[in-house]
C-alpha cells in the first residue's frame, strides 16, 4: 500500500428569500429538497436528500435542530447565484479585488448523507469589491467526483470519509488497485484557494489531482491543474506557501517515511525539489495539513497523528479516519533551509495536534545569529476529539452543551543550537480567545516574519463549534471577539490596506451563517475589529473553510 501512496523519492442583500422557480429550471439528480438557482447562463433545481441522521436522533435533538435554524451544516441550496448586495455601513473605497472562499458545500448524494465536513462538494464563494460596491457569487466547483456524482447519482470516488461502495468481491479489487494508482482517490478541490503569483487562481484539497484552476471573476472551472514533473506522488498538504515569489509545497513519501519540500517558480507547472527530511517517528509520516515558512527556512512538522495505511483501505470510516494516533512514536519539528534543503535542526517536541499553522519566524541574538525558530498553531492539546466534532452530525445536533474541545495559540520554540528538544505552550492565555482557536490568518506581508497580530475563530461557550471572530495580539497577550448570538462565522481573512505601516491597518472578511438560517458578508476593521459593514445573501450558504485575495487586476 505505501508504495502506491509513495512519492518517488528519488525520482444579491435585498434578494427575496423565496426565490420564485424559473420555467425552465433543470433538474439534477444529486440531491431531495427542491431549489433552484439563477444566472445569466444558467438555472438549476437541486433536489437534496432526506436526512437519514433523524433516525438516530433523540427527541430532545431533534427539538434542538428543528429549533435551530442555522445552514452552515446544509447543503448549498442552489448550485450557482450571482448578484448585486445591499450592504449596510461602508466598504472601504480601496478595498478593490474578489474575496474567493472554498469549502466542502453538499453533503449528500440522493438520500445518502455524507458523514464528515471534509467530504462535501467543493463550493466556492466570490465577493467581488469594486469601489464600496459588492457583488456575490457562489458555484460548484465542477471536478471529476462532483460530475460524476451528478451523473451516476452514486459516490464514484473516495474522499475524506467516504468510500463508493462496491457490489461484488471483483470490484472491490478494481477499487483496491486504483486506490494503489490514485485513480479512485478524489479531486474534489474542497479545502482551499490560492492565486499563484502569476495570476492563475487554484483550488485545492489534500489530494494533488484534487487541484483545479478557476476563473475569479467567473467562478468556473477551468482545468485540471497538472504538474510537469515527474515527482507524481498522490497527497500533498492542503496549505502550499503561496507568495509573490514562492510556491513551497510538501508530500508526504508514505513508502519512505518522510516528506519532500518542493518550490514551483511563477508561471511553470514544475516543482522543483529543495530537499527531503526523513521522519524520526512512526511507520509512516504524520499528517501535514499544512506547515509554515520564515525567511529562510520551511518548517516540517512530524505530528504523532500519522497516515494510516490499514485505515486507508478500510471501507468504512474509523474513529480517525485515514489516521492513526501514535503517541509513542512521539512529534518532531524539522527545519529545511529553503536555499540548500539541508536540515539545519530537527527536534523532539511535546505530542501535538494541529491542521493549521499560523506564522513562524527566526529568533535572533545581539549579534544577528539566527538562535531559533517560532513556530505558532492552532494546538487543540495533542486531543485528536477534534475530527470526531466535526462529523455533520454531531455539527448538526448540538443540544446546547460545551463540546468543542479545548485549542489554543501552540507555540513550538525551535533551538537552533544543537539542543534535542523544542519547547511548546500557550502563546496568550486560551481564556482570552475561549479555549477554542482555528481557522486563522494573518497580514501577509508578515508571513516569515515577526509579527504581532493574528485573527481566528474563537470560542463563546457553551459552543460545538468555534463562532467568534478574533483578533490575537500575541504581544500583548490580548485578543478581542466579535460573536454574533447562535451564528457561525467562517475563516477572518485579513486584506492590508494599500500603502498601510501597520500591521493591523486593513480590514478582516468573514462569511457568517447565523441562526435564522441566513447569512452575510461581514467587513470588520483591522485595528478596531469593529464592524465597518455587512451584507446580507440571498440565503444563507454552507460553512466554507480557506479563502484568498485577488486584487483588482
Ligand atoms: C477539507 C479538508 O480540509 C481536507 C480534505 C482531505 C481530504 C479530501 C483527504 C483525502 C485523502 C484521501 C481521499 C485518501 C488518502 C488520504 C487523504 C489525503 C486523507
Ligand atoms: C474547521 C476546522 C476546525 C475547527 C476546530 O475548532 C478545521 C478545518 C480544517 C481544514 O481546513
Ligand atoms: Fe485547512
Amino acid at each position: 500500500m505505501a508504495s502506491m501512496m509513495a512519492i518517488s523519492a528519488a525520482k444579491n442583500c435585498g434578494f427575496p428569500s423565496s426565490m420564485a422557480i424559473p420555467r425552465d429550471a433543470r433538474v439534477l439528480s444529486i440531491s431531495g429538497y427542491p431549489v433552484v438557482s439563477t444566472t445569466k447562463s444558467k438555472t438549476t433545481i437541486v433536489n437534496v436528500a432526506t436526512n437519514r441522521r433523524e433516525a438516530t436522533q433523540s427527541p430532545l435533538q431533534k427539538e434542538a435542530a428543528e429549533e435551530r435554524k442555522l445552514v452552515a451544516w446544509t447543503s448549498v441550496r442552489q448550485e450557482r447565484w450571482e448578484g448585486e448586495l445591499v450592504v449596510e455601513g461602508e466598504i472601504p473605497k480601496w478595498l478593490n479585488g474578489t474575496y474567493l472562499r472554498n469549502g466542502p458545500g453538499l453533503w449528500h448524494l440522493g438520500d445518502y448523507d455524507f458523514r464528515h465536513l471534509f467530504d462535501g462538494y467543493a463550493t466556492l464563494v466570490g465577493l467581488h469589491f469594486d469601489n464600496g460596491h459588492l457583488t456575490m457569487a457562489h458555484r460548484q466547483i465542477e471536478s471529476d467526483a462532483y460530475k460524476a456524482a451528478k451523473t451516476s447519482n452514486k459516490l464514484c470516488y473516495r474522499e475524506f470519509s467516504e468510500v463508493p461502495k462496491h457490489d461484488n468481491f471483483l470490484a472491490y479489487i478494481g477499487d483496491l488497485a486504483n486506490l494503489f494508482s490514485g485513480a479512485s482517490l478524489t479531486d474534489n478541490a474542497n479545502t482551499g484557494v490560492v492565486r499563484l503569483a502569476d495570476g492563475r487562481v487554484v483550488c485545492l484539497t489534500e489530494t494533488i489531482k484534487g487541484s483545479i484552476v478557476i476563473d475569479p471573476d467567473s467562478l468556473d472551472t477551468v482545468e485540471k491543474f497538472e504538474y510537469s514533473d515527474s515527482w507524481g506522488g498522490l497527497i500533498h498538504s492542503a496549505h502550499p506557501i503561496v507568495t509573490d515569489s514562492e510556491f513551497i509545497t510538501l508530500l508526504p513519501d508514505l513508502l519512505n517515511p518522510g516528506y519532500m519540500v518542493a518550490r514551483m517558480d511563477p508561471g511553470t507547472n514544475e516543482r522543483k525539489v529543495i530537499g527531503r527530511v526523513d521522519c524520526r517517528g512512526g511507520p509512516s509520516p504524520g499528517w501535514v495539513h499544512s506547515f509554515p515558512v520564515t525567511e529562510h527556512y520551511v518548517i516540517v512538522p512530524e505530528m504523532p497523528l500519522r497516515y494510516c495505511a490499514g485505515n486507508l483501505l478500510k471501507a468504512e470510516p474509523t474513529p480517525l479516519y485515514k489516521f492513526r494516533w501514535y503517541p509513542e512514536s512521539k512529534g518532531f519539528m524539522h527545519v529545511m533551509c529553503k536555499a540548500s534543503g539541508k536540515i539545519v535542526a530537527s527536534v523532539e517536541v511535546p505530542l501535538f495536534v494541529t491542521f493549521h499553522f499560523i506564522n513562524a519566524y527566526e529568533e535572533k541574538d545581539e549579534e544577528g545569529r539566527i538562535t531559533g525558530v517560532v513556530a505558532d498553531c492552532c494546538e487543540h492539546y495533542a486531543d485528536t476529539t477534534i475530527l470526531d466534532n466535526l462529523r455533520l452530525q454531531n455539527l448538526r445536533s448540538w443540544s446546547g452543551e460545551d463540546v468543542l474541545p479545548d485549542a489554543r495559540v501552540g507555540r513550538f520554540r525551535i533551538p537552533m543550537d544543537g539542543r534535542e528538544k523544542g519547547e511548546l505552550f500557550a502563546a496568550l492565555n486560551p481564556d482570552e480567545h475561549g479555549r477554542g482557536m482555528d481557522m486563522c490568518s494573518i497580514n501577509p506581508n508578515f508571513l516569515g516574519k515577526q509579527y504581532r497580530y493574528a485573527y481566528a475563530c474563537g470560542a463563546q461557550r457553551p459552543c460545538n463549534f468555534p463562532n467568534t471572530l478574533t483578533k490575537i495580539d500575541l504581544v500583548e497577550g490580548k485578543a478581542k471577539n466579535w460573536y454574533d448570538e447562535g451564528a457561525v462565522p467562517s475563516e477572518p481573512y485579513f486584506v492590508a490596506r494599500p500603502g498601510a505601516t501597520e500591521e493591523d491597518d486593513g480590514v478582516v472578511i468573514s462569511m457568517i451563517s447565523d441562526k435564522n438560517g441566513e447569512g452575510y458578508a461581514l467587513i470588520l476593521d483591522g485595528i478596531t475589529f469593529e464592524e465597518i459593514a455587512r451584507a446580507k445573501f440571498p440565503y444563507g450558504l454552507p460553512y466554507g473553510l480557506h479563502g484568498c485575495w485577488v486584487p483588482k487586476s
